[in-house]
């Protein structure tokens, strides 16, 4: 049989996820957290709308010593500086008025005379009066010294975040200072999770002819650093007729991407081929020339994808990686053409190929390159749990210092997201 290559699947798997991804919605600020935007943010009025005090102190005009303008009464707090909310009227020259940081400042200040710097004492002139004295040394006084004039972060209208980028907390909380409550977002795509196998067992020391389950703890957490939300989790065992009818449940939720575990293979023992047959569904990729991992499936039924992990733990982890990244990725809204970009970096050891088709090699990253963390064959979890991408190694491998593209893991630091924020691919660290 000759095998797709990885690009070659990477490619199908961008063209399909395009195809079905759905309409960009309006959604309240904290569903948008990890979705991408679908169009630019802009500042509805200035920020701040109002120019207002950067210090605690007193809004002063002109030269000291200033008559301290008494406030009116607060009738809810009694304070007596003004609060942020306040409004007043304007100062005239040498008259000042106490302010607390945020405050907006009356007309007329030229300054904010920090607390300080300046000292009230008792205006002999005028007995219950106070005027407000500043040190003699204080650069408070020069004109706009701690004031923050309206407009002076964004005037109305301003682009303050770009179509594309990831609702990060940092851009969630950009677009609620400016006053935004929801946001134009492309929804994070919807994963349910199907995992096969009779001898797979979820707790406790597994016996002989028992594996613990490597994909249930592992795999939702993985979409969930991938920009996907996986929604449900079943468990099924090696029956055609079991996956049948979790995959059938998995269409009728109108899951995005439905992704299996084991039966990838093409033995009786294997349920997805024949299970994917019975739902008369369309074969997109059917094995790839990468190891681990060659035996994945990709499926078109209905309105969803299935993604057919191999069972082999380093080799699920490696069709995750590989093809689960792509899919979720255009899902969210990124470019297709974006989405199957490959990351480069230098080898600082050699890299071993495998006999066979590209080798997705566990690396652990060096200050300058990737290097081979060992424990790697398709049943191991050990290399892979001090990894933080995936080398494509051709069969003949990859001297020291030559260059090697990887797939970055999502869930590290500037991982694998193609489309920007803190998991963009573009703007990752990984991109020298
Ligand atoms: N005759 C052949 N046998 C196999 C071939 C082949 O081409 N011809 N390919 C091998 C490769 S490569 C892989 S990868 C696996 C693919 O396996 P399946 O996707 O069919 O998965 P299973 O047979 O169900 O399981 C394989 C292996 O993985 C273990 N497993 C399954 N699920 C889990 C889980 N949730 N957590 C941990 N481990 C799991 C399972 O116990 C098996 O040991 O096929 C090879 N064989
Ligand atoms: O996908 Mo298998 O190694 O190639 O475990």
């Amino acid at each position: 049989m000759s095998l797709t290559t990885l690009a070659e699947a990477r490619r199908c798997a961008a063209d399909a996820a395009a195809l079905l991804r759905g309409p960009a919605a309006q959604a309240p600020m904290h569903e948008c957290l990890g979705a991408m935007l679908a169009e630019d943010v802009h500042a509805p009025q200035p920020i701040p709308h109002a120019t207002t005090s950067a210090m605690d102190g007193w809004a002063v005009r002109g030269a000291g010593p200033w008559l301290l303008i008494p406030e009116a009464p607060e009738p809810r707090t009694g304070r007596t500086a003004l609060s942020p909310a306040d409004q007043r009227p304007a100062l005239r020259v040498g008259e000042a008025v106490a302010v607390v940081t945020g405050s907006p400042i009356p007309r007329g200040t030229t300054s904010v005379l920090r607390s300080e710097h300046g000292s009230l004492r008792p205006d002999a002139g005028a007995p219950g009066r106070e005027l407000l004295h500043a040190r003699s040394d204080t650069v408070d006084l020069e004109p706009g010294r701690h004031l923050r004039p309206a407009g002076s972060e964004a005037a109305a209208g301003d682009l303050l975040l770009r179509a594309g980028a990831t609702v990060t907390p940092a851009v969630a909380a950009m677009a609620a200072v400016a006053g935004h409550d929801t946001l134009r977002i492309h929804p994070r795509p919807r994963v349910r999770l199907i995992c096969t196998g009779e001898e797979v067992i979820t707790s406790g020391l597994p016996g002989p002819g028992q594996v613990r389950d490597a994909f249930e703890i592992s795999v939702p957490a993985a979409v969930e650093a991938m920009g996907g939300a996986t929604e449900g989790v079943e468990r099924v065992g090696d029956a055609v007729e079991a996956l049948i009818s979790s995959l059938q449940e998995g269409l009728a939720s109108r899951a995005d991407l439905l992704l299996t575990t084991g039966g990838t293979a093409r033995s009786e023992a294997d349920a997805l081929l024949p299970a994917l047959r019975s739902l008369g569904a369309e074969l997109l990729v059917d094995g790839v020339d990468m190891r681990p991992g060659h035996p994945m499936v990709l499926a078109r039924v209905g309105g969803s994808l299935v993604l057919g992990l191999p069972g082999n733990p380093l080799a699920g982890h490696a069709a995750l990686a590989g093809i689960g990244q792509v899919i979720l990725d255009v899902l969210a809204g990124a470019d297709p053409r974006d989405a199957v970009g490959m990351t480069k970096t230098i080898a600082v050891e050699p890299l071993p190929g495998a006999r066979r088709g590209q080798r997705l090699l566990p690396v652990e990253r060096r200050s300058a390159g990737v290097a081979p963390v060992g424990h790697d064959s398709p049943h191991m979890m050990r290399g892979f749990a001090v990894a933080a991408a995936f080398a494509l190694v051709p069969p003949e491998g990859v001297a020291a210092g030559e260059t090697v593209e990887v797939l970055p893991l999502a869930w590290h630091a500037g991982g694998t997201r193609s489309t920007g924020g803190p998991r963009g691919r573009r703007s990752s660290s990984w991109d020298g």
